[in-house]
């Protein structure tokens, strides 16, 4: 009606909440909103801040997710891993277009408050570790920056030394009939995956073939899906740090861009890009 407010009691709009829990009871939304702390008084240090706690929280899902489908590839029920894998390279998406977010930011505005950064720099982000670890890039060098928390130093290890995701997909690959190395099955699982033939062998007979070994076909392109969005985060990533520091060192001491590009080397289940070339 004309001139009286809405009031959506009157719908049944719950409002009153003493004794009952509220949405930011639920959320623990006084915890997450008073962790953006600026320790300058430059306006885009609350950008930063949310930026990269924004990437924490998802990357925390993505662990949740990377875990679980592990679990589930090791148990043989892929369906469920399938779902887990999507929503993973989804989050990555995500990622991804929320460096547009960030790249509002000049380098003049950033000069505002990089120096009170000190050494802290996104390499020691440990959730990012654990994803490189969970899906298979296996380096103890990374643990490092870690040892002054000795839990987190701890999970890391334990990541390090439990076998990866492509891991339990090889695994997998033997347990349908592929003949896999011996060794590959047996290697210790806390370095580097490295390309191996036999392993090449298996993939390519499951894509000269999808219908007969539709499963291991579907997961091996959830795979490469992952793959290909976390490579892409690398990229995004990279170009933000040229244009907003150009070829300055990193706070965290690498060369910084070099590093970054680097970086972009790394492959993570090589045998699934190198069949690519033999289809
Ligand atoms: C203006 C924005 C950014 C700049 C200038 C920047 C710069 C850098 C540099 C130079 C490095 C190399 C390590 C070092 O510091 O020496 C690095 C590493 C890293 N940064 Fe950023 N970064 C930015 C934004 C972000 C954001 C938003 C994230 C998301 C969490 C992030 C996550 C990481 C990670 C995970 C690494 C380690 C990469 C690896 O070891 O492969 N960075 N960053
Ligand atoms: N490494 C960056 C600093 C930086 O980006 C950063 C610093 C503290 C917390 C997160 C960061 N983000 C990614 O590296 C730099 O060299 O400017």
């Amino acid at each position: 009606m004309p001139g009286t407010p809405y009031d959506p009691a009157d719908d049944g709009a719950q409002m009153e909440f003493d004794g009952r829990m509220s949405y930011g009871d639920y959320l623990a939304l006084d915890k997450v909103l008073s962790a953006q702390s600026p320790i300058s008084s430059a306006h885009d240090e609350m950008l930063f801040i949310i930026q990269h706690q924004t990437s924490e929280l998802w990357m925390k899902l993505a662990i949740h997710e990377l875990v679980a489908a592990k679990g589930k590839i090791a148990a043989g029920d892929l369906s469920p891993a399938f779902k887990m894998l999507t929503r993973v390279a989804r989050i990555f998406e995500q990622l991804n277009s929320a460096w547009q977010v960030l790249r509002t930011m000049t380098p003049s505005e950033y000069e505002e408050f990089r120096d009170q950064l000190g050494q802290s720099s996104g390499f020691q982000s440990y959730q990012y570790r654990a994803i490189e670890y969970l899906a298979g890039n296996k380096n103890a060098a990374m643990l490092r920056p870690h040892a002054h928390i000795p839990e987190v130093h701890a999970w890391l290890d334990g990541l390090l030394h439990e076998t990866s995701l492509y891991d339990e997909a090889i695994r997998l690959l033997a347990r349908e009939g592929f003949a896999i190395d011996k060794a590959m099955l047996e290697r210790g699982p806390s370095t580097p995956h490295e390309e191996n033939e036999s392993v090449r062998e298996a993939w390519l007979e499951v894509y000269r073939d999808p219908r007969k070994h539709w499963p291991l076909y579907e997961l091996a392109e959830k795979l490469v899906d992952f793959e290909d969005y976390f490579r892409r985060w690398r990229f995004n990533h990279v170009t933000t740090v040229e244009r907003v520091i150009g070829f300055k060192r990193g706070t965290g001491g690498t060369s910084g861009v070099a590093y970054l590009r680097r970086m972009l080397e790394v492959v993570l289940f090589p045998e699934l890009w190198s069949i690519r070339a033999d289809l």
